[in-house]
Formats: C-alpha cells, structure tokens, sequence
C-alpha cells in the first residue's frame, strides 16, 4: 500500500470529487460518517462527547461528526476554536447545518477554556493535514488543556499540531491522542517511533478515495500489508527436493554466544531452508549440534571466534553472518575476506555490521546489489553517523541504501526497509514482545532462508520483516508481549507461514 504526503492527499480529494461528480461537502460527509462509524463502535452514547473544531475542513468534519453523534443520541458539545472570520467554505456549510440543540461555544481567549476532567471523551478535529505552521496562541493553549486534563482524546485525521509527513518545529503545541482515526491511508507521521505519544493507537477508515489516484500517484514510501505479501509467498512445489530450495551458510555464534547461532540457524530452518550449514567456533559445535541437529555444523579453527571462511563457500546460494560474532580482529579479518571474495547474496547483521561501519574500505567492498543489511537503530547509527531525528533516519536510509546499493531492514515498531532505488517500505506486523534479545537472530535466519529460496533480495526483505511480526503477533495470545522470548516467535513461525498461505478473505 502506497502511503501519500499530505499534498497529495489533497490532490487525491480533489480527483475523487471531479471524478465522482460529488461536491467536497458530500466528501465530507462520508469522511465523517466513517469517522463517526468508528467513533460509535468505541464509545457508548451515555458518553458526553467534547468537540473541538479548528477553522479548516478537519473542523469541518468535527462539525459533521457532532451532528451525525447528536443524530444517534450522543450529548454533544461543540467548541469553535479561533476566530471565526476565516473558516473554510465546508466549514461555514456544515455549522449552518449543526442542529439547534447544539449550541457551540466559542473559544477565542483563555477565560473561554472549558474544565475538562480525565473522564471527558474529547474529539479534536482543530487541524488535519492543511496545518502549515506550529501551532501557538489559543489552539496551543486548547491542545494543552485537553493533554493536562487526562481526558480520553481520539484525533480526527492527525493529532492536531503534528506535521504529516516532515518533522514538526518544536515550538508547536501537539495534541496526545489516544486513538487517532484517518482516512484511506496511513499517514507517514504514524509509523515513526518519536511520535508515539501523540499519535496513540492509530486506524484507518475509508472514505472511497480515487483508487486509480493513487495507483497513479508516484510515491517511493510503502506500508507492507498482508494482501502485499499475500502476493509474493510462494508455495511449494508438488515434486520438490531440498535442492530446490537452497543451501545457506550461517556463519555466526561466539564464545559466551552461541545461542545467536542456534536462533538464527532454528528461524532459518523453520523459513523453509532446504540445507543449512552453520559454522561455528570449535566451543559451539556440541550445543549446535544437539540444538538443531537439522543443521550441518562446521567448527572454526579458532575456540571461540569466526576466524576464517570454510574453504568450499562457493557452494552455498546465500550467507547469513553477524549474530553473535564479537568484533575480535581475527573475526573482522574474516568478514573483510567474505566482502572481498564472495559472489553470493549476503545477510549482515549485529556484529557484521558493526564491522562494516567501522572500515571505509569494507563499505566500499560491499558487493553491489547483493546485501541485505538487518540493523537496530543503533548499529544503523554506526553505519550513518548520528541521526537528528526520525525523518534524519529516513533520509540517511535513503541515502545509504542508494549509495552503496544494497537493502536495509531497519528494525523497529514499524521496520522500514530502504531499497536501493531509494523505496522505504514499512511493516505492519510484530508487537513490543519482540523487544527483547535474540529475535534479531531470528530475523536474519528467516532473510537469509527466504533468499536461499530465490526471493528476490527486497521479496525477502519484506516477507522475511513481515513473517517475523506475524509470528511475534501470533505468539500474543499464547504468551503475551512480556514473557515472549525469540525463541517463542520461533515457534510460532509455522503458523505465520500457514496463515499466509491461506486464500486471502
Ligand atoms: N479536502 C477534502 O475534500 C477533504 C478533507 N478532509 C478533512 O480536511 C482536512 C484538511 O483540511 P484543510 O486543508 O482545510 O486543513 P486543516 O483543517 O487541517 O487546517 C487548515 C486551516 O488551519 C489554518 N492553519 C494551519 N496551520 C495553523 C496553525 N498552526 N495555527 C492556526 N491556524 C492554522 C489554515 O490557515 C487553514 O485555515 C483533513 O485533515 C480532513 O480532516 C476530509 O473531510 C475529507 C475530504
Ligand atoms: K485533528
């Protein structure tokens, strides 16, 4: 799914109206039917619901939405935020329209803030995607009243005061919703971690936006759904041999780390590895050996570190390397001679990559077009320098991937995963359960299979990400977000790949 800027999101509003023939208040409408629909299934009508309305048409949909709320027997309060003498044309129509039993208040000065206590539900329709600069004066003051009052808040469209897609000056008051309900798409802002607090729980209605809009609209930011990757997963052949499905090498695991390659050499199995081969320091063959015994296990010649690459590694069709590892120089000395030599597609991770970002020369030997780069925020800031803020990050994702013409799965609530054609896809699975040591390693294992498998490096990347969050979300029910371990979503990774085999609903 394409996420838009809020840009072109206006254009997408202007081309269904032409396009249907409907007039923007008949579009309003239905945005706020869907909004009210939602609204409906989450609040009861003994609620009383506080409606705060900017002078644009995100007030405008607060407006249709108190009608369509007093329609269904909700009490409502409308409170018109600002001066009244520049609302927009859909706005000016729809308060004509407000029934006469709702008699809006104005707010136009701080003696007009009304005493919201925690359990007021508020709405706040003050600014939507036309917000062009940092929120100040009486809507700061309103925005700051609702955040100190506890109050329940769920956002129309955006959070007030927040930028849809750049980074929001930091002099502007925000709203803290609760609940933030859009319309048709994601929006951009959602998906970065920094805005966490005000965004709340996000979901998205739709209001019959121009599909052929935005199939057209050109747009290098993704939101990976289940239908996107439904698409791509590929089932087994009838006649089919593990020579089918490749051969990958794992070369991961220290001293005092050896479950790292135990993870990754187990999520890999589960990914639908035809052979594995791990190899592992001579301290790690017994415990591999009787932990995955599916796997093939080479032991290095050093007792606890990766040393040198097994002499027959042309013969595998991918190579997962990192977890694990530790950064001894006999280590980086090998990973220098596997950036160097080697033609297959590489998965790097955790200590690969702190390798990597540590030596020029090994960035500039990283193989064009062949690796997948798997790093948490902080091993991605070893790679980039330091970023600013999460919009930063994006740009340096960007960036890097472009320059160097490789892939990153840049790990967090929402992996993005940068291409190098400069594309950023977010995912959509995976829960705060997966905060915790090894699922990392687990990742790596379900990329570095999928690739075995002949996926495409950015196939594997999103499905690899996705799976990966579909089996943390399934591992949910049975073991909750704060008991789960990596090796719980390990276990979980069949029933992933079952539910995306299945037809699509
Ligand atoms: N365009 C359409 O046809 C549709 C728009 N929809 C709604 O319309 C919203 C966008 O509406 P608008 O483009 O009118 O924009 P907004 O309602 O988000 O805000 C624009 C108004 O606020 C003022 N403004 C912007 N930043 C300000 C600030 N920091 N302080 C004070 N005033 C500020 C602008 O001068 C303008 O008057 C969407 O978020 C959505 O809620 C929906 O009804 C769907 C259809
Ligand atoms: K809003």
């Amino acid at each position: 799914m394409k996420l838009l800027s809020a840009e072109q999101t206006r254009a997408a509003d202007a081309y269904t109206i032409q396009g249907e023939g409907i007039s923007s208040t008949d579009l309003m409408e239905r945005a706020a039917r869907a909004f009210a629909g939602w609204f409906e299934n989450k609040f009861q009508p003994s609620e009383q619901v506080h409606i705060f309305c900017g002078p644009g048409n995100n007030g405008g949909d607060g407006l249709v939405v108190a009608r369509l709320l007093h329609e269904r027997t909700y009490g409502v309060q409308v409170y018109l935020v600002g001066e009244q003498d520049k609302t927009s044309q859909d706005f000016s129509i729809n308060l004509k329209r407000l029934p006469e039993a709702l008699q809006p208040k104005h707010i136009a000065k701080s003696a007009d803030l009304p005493a919201l206590v925690k359990s007021s539900c508020v709405i706040d329709a003050l600014f939507g995607t036309g917000l062009n600069r940092p929120v100040t004066g009486i809507f700061a003051q309103v925005i700051n009243m609702m955040n100190e009052s506890g109050a329940t808040i769920t956002s129309l469209d955006m959070p007030s005061g927040l930028y849809t897609d750049s980074q929001t000056p930091e002099e502007g008051a925000i709203v803290q919703a609760n609940h933030t309900v859009s319309f048709e798409l994601p929006k951009l802002a959602f998906l970065l971690p920094q805005h966490e607090q005000f965004v709340g729980d996000w979901h998205v209605v739709p209001i019959g936006l121009s599909q052929q809009f935005i199939s057209e609209v050109a747009s290098d930011l993704y939101f990976t759904t289940q239908q996107d990757v439904h698409q791509l997963i590929r089932p087994r052949k009838k006649f089919s041999h593990k020579g089918l499905y490749g051969h990958a090498l794992l070369l991961c695991g220290g001293y005092g780390k050896i479950g790292a390659a135990v993870l990754a050499a187990r999520a890999c199995l589960r990914s639908g590895a035809g052979l594995l081969t791990v190899q592992v320091p001579q301290a790690g063959y017994t415990v591999l050996q009787t932990a995955v015994p599916e796997a093939m296990t080479l032991t290095d010649k050093h007792r606890k570190h990766l040393s040198a690459l097994p002499s027959n590694i042309d013969t595998f069709d991918v190579i997962g390397v990192g977890p694990g590892l530790g950064t001894e120089r006999v280590t980086k000395t090998a990973v220098g001679q596997l950036l160097a030599t080697v033609s297959q597609p590489l998965v790097i991770d955790a200590d690969a990559i702190n390798i990597v970002a540590s030596s020029d020369k090994l960035k500039a030997q990283l193989p064009k077009g062949k690796v997948i780069f798997t790093p948490h925020p902080k091993e991605f800031e070893r790679l980039v320098g330091k970023v600013k803020n999460d919009y930063d990050r994006l740009q340096h994702l960007r960036e890097f991937c472009t320059e160097y013409q490789c892939y990153v799965t840049l790990k967090g609530s929402h992996t993005a995963i940068g291409t190098p054609e400069g594309k950023v896809y977010f995912n959509s699975t995976g829960n705060s359960g997966l905060a915790t040591g090894g699922t990392g390693d687990v990742l790596t294992g379900v990329i570095t299979a999928l690739v075995g498998q002949q996926y495409s490096l950015e196939e594997a990347c999103l499905l690899g990400v996705y799976i990966h969050g579909l089996a943390a979300d399934l591992a949910l029910s049975t073991v909750g977000s704060i008991a789960m371990t990596a090796s719980d979503v390990i276990d979980h990774l069949p029933k992933a790949f079952m539910h995306l085999n299945q037809p699509m609903p």
